[in-house]
């Protein structure tokens, strides 16, 4: 059965994902994502968040752990560091992790990458400097994320450049969920 003229606005095709969990041409260059196992039983479950040994998130660069809570809907970012390298699990809820590389000599500038992760999808995302990240909390409760920032936070003097999620003339990225 042949299909004709099914062209125009709001028509398209469906979006494949070559990475599970994962939308963009390809992978950011010098990030790390990395699906991490869940241990389920009768009482619960347990993933490792990360190995102080995993050389492939330099984890021993870490300094600090954080967790960062967001309501539904709720979007954090666009944050930018030119120094700390993050590392990112959501441990609680689903939530969309979004990149944006914005360092000139990257392989791989403006490139945007779309990273769905969470309890229905435990995974580890290494961010280097360079790069605008930002987590929307896209289930219906409270998202926990961990981050493992490879700075000690200084109030005053934070390593970070923030950009408003939704109004700003440099990141061309609609937070929208996209229903096609
Ligand atoms: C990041 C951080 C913040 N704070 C304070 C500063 C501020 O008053 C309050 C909230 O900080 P933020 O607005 O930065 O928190 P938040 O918007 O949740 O952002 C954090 O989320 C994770 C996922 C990231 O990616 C990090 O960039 C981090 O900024 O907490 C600390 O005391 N220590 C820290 O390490």
């Amino acid at each position: 059965m042949t299909i004709r003229n099914l062209t125009g606005p709001g028509i398209g095709r469906p979006r494949v994902q070559k990475i599970p969990g994962f939308y963009g041409e390809r992978l950011i260059d010098g990030v790390v994502l990395k699906d991490i196992t869940l241990y389920a039983d009768e009482r619960g479950f347990l993933l490792e968040v990360i190995r102080m040994n995993d050389n492939e998130m330099k984890a021993s660069n870490i300094r600090q752990i954080i967790a960062s809570y967001s309501y539904p809907g709720v979007i954090k970012g666009w944050h930018l560091h030119t120094k700390q390298e993050d590392r990112l699990v959501c441990v609680k809820g689903m939530v969309k992790l979004v990149l944006y590389d914005y360092r000139h000599n990257s392989p791989t500038y403006r490139q945007v990458n779309e990273i769905f992760m969470g309890e229905r999808y435990p995974r580890a995302v290494f961010i280097p400097p360079g790069v605008f990240h930002g987590v929307k909390n896209i289930g219906q409760e409270i998202a926990v994320v961990i981050g493992m920032p490879s700075l000690l936070y200084d109030p005053d003097n934070v390593d970070e450049v923030r950009v408003h999620p939704l109004d700003n003339d440099i990141i061309p990225y609609n937070w929208e969920c996209r229903m096609e």
